[in-house]
């Protein structure tokens, strides 16, 4: 088995809708550091599990710079957020988001 490890970064915005008070309640930005792993027994016809490149722009495109909350229909924990980047790649089996330094949040396959 293959695995690669691609981490990259994404500046945006959002508020959680919570049922509780928080000043998370509130519009602010995080630097989201985020490492998403990806396996495969058999390297494609390219030598690769998937180009790093490819894994980068698949995320960024959507998330990088923008309002979380006008271009995803889930509320954007770091824990769904994870969930949902793990499901945009196929080869992908575990993702970790670290919205700020100590708070990370981690979503791996069964
Ligand atoms: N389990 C989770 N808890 C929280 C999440 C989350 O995604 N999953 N998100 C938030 C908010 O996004 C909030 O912006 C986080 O605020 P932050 O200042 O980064 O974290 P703390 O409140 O813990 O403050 P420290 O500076 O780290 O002490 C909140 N919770
Ligand atoms: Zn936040």
């Amino acid at each position: 088995m293959f695995t690669v490890k691609k981490t990259l970064e994404i500046s945006a915005s959002h508020s959680l809708k919570l049922s509780y008070e928080s000043k998370c309640s509130q519009l602010h930005g995080h630097n989201w550091i985020i490492t998403i792993y990806c396996h495969s027994k058999e390297l494609n016809e390219d030598g690769m599990v998937i180009d790093f490149t490819l894994i980068k722009k698949k995320i960024q495109d959507k998330l990088d710079h923008k309002n979380l909350n006008e271009v995803l229909s889930f509320n954007s924990t770091a824990e769904n957020l994870a969930y949902w980047i793990c499901n945009q790649i196929p080869q992908c089996f575990k993702v970790e988001v670290q919205e700020s330094e100590g708070n990370i949040a981690i979503y791996e396959k069964d």
